[in-house]
């Protein structure tokens, strides 16, 4: 499905690229300011009489217009559909609005999708489709800093069940990604702290460097510094192209992008969709899995008050809400990645390593006593 952006284009001059590389399905990342606006980065997406757009009532009145001009020199018909905002509406309905509007409008299965907006808009674009006439195109156009860091890169697409958070969905790559910094310009403060955890997340579990980086720099990032999320942004999609280039459907290596999520999505499920972002949900659930892996013995004391601190730096919440730990362990079961009932946490054994274990009862309580309340 994807096609190659031929070196002679021209995109902006500041413009990095980071390729996927999965043979057929490989495709590339651009990332960088003035993105939207430049006809390179709508060029050999794949040809079709029509396109449709997807995105949220609150992005499309900042960059609607704009892609569908893009899109409109390459496609007949460019059609749109505006959903609701926020996780809660990662769902069956959001999902049949972009399903009902394909057929509604007869399109047919070289139809180019669109997603234009965050991870919800991405994750739900990309499963429609994944299954509309069993597999149409599809184009990630993230305007959030967690999108562009994360649910865009690396084809895993979903909806929400309210027993559990992405449990419905497939893995699916889009034909390219065009992350156009300049669009973190509008993003709400809060939106850019959930981005912050993602970031975060790439330095205890696959680069030490990066983490001391990230350290050094995260008042750059929070002031939203040019240079500072260009870099953020390359190196976390650097890192999470080598995972995904050698384990798309999470057999293994790529369950290490997972760290603080069992915590996190167990927030998230148990709070009701929305009420945290994801990104919050993951610092938190960092905070949680930080201490986890000191409990074990896995990372000296100092690792925790560390990852609290940069957590706690970048705006994000430290402390869960108490639903119980009983309740705490009904969701986390519910995870994609048990087995047989056992919860598995993935857990940072060294800085820049992360590995997939199980934890007694016993301690899994003590982490949520101490960081709940
Ligand atoms: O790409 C992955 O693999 C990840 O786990 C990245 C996560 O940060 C992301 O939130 C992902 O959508 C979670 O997937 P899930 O399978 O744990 O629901």
């Amino acid at each position: 499905m994807s096609v190659a952006v031929p070196l002679s284009l021209s995109l902006p001059p500041s413009t990095e690229t980071v390729a996927i590389a999965l043979d057929e399905r490989g495709y590339d990342i651009l990332i960088g300011p003035g993105l939207l606006d430049a006809p390179a980065s709508w060029q050999g997406l794949p040809k079709a009489a029509a396109a449709l757009i997807v995105t949220n009532e609150t992005v499309a009145p900042l960059y609607l217009d704009r892609v569908r001009a893009q899109l409109a020199a390459h496609y007949g018909r460019v059609d749109k559909v505006l959903l609701p905002d926020g996780e809660q509406h990662k769902d069956w309905n959001s999902l049949n609005a972009i399903v009902d509007r394909l057929l509604a409008t007869a399109s047919d299965r070289k139809t180019v999708l669109v997603a234009l907006g965050g991870g919800v808009i991405g994750d739900m674009t990309g499963f429609a489709a994944a299954i509309y006439m069993r597999g149409v195109p599809f184009v990630q156009v993230p305007t959030t800093l967690l999108a562009q860091v994360d649910s865009s890169v690396g084809g895993k697409t979903a909806i929400n069940h309210p027993l559990g958070k992405n449990m419905l969905g497939a893995f699916y790559q889009p034909a390219r990604v065009i992350a156009d910094l300049d669009t973190l310009d509008t993003l709400p403060p809060r939106e850019l702290a959930a981005g912050l955890a993602e970031i975060i997340k790439y330095g205890p579990i696959a680069d030490a460097d990066f983490l001391a980086w990230i350290e050094a720099n995260l008042d750059a990032l929070l002031a939203r510094d040019k240079a500072a999320l260009a870099h953020a942004v390359k190196r976390s999609c650097e890192i999470k192209a080598w995972v995904v280039g050698q384990d798309e459907r999470e057999q293994g290596l790529r369950a290490i992008l997972n760290f603080g999520h069992t915590f996190g999505h167990a927030i998230e499920t148990g709070l009701g969709y929305g009420e945290w972002l994801h990104g919050e949900a993951v610092g938190c659930g960092m905070v949680m899995a930080s201490d986890l892996s000191v409990r074990l013995g896995l990372m000296p004391a100092d690792f925790l008050p560390r990852m609290r601190r940069l957590i706690e730096r970048a705006g994000l919440p430290v402390v869960g809400p108490r639903l119980g730990v009983e309740r705490y362990l009904e969701l986390m079961r519910v995870d994609k990645k048990s087995e047989g009932g056992e919860i598995r946490f993935v857990l940072i054994e060294g800085l820049g390593k992360a590995g997939m274990r199980g934890a007694p009862d016993a301690l899994v309580a003590q982490v949520l006593d101490a960081h709940t309340a």
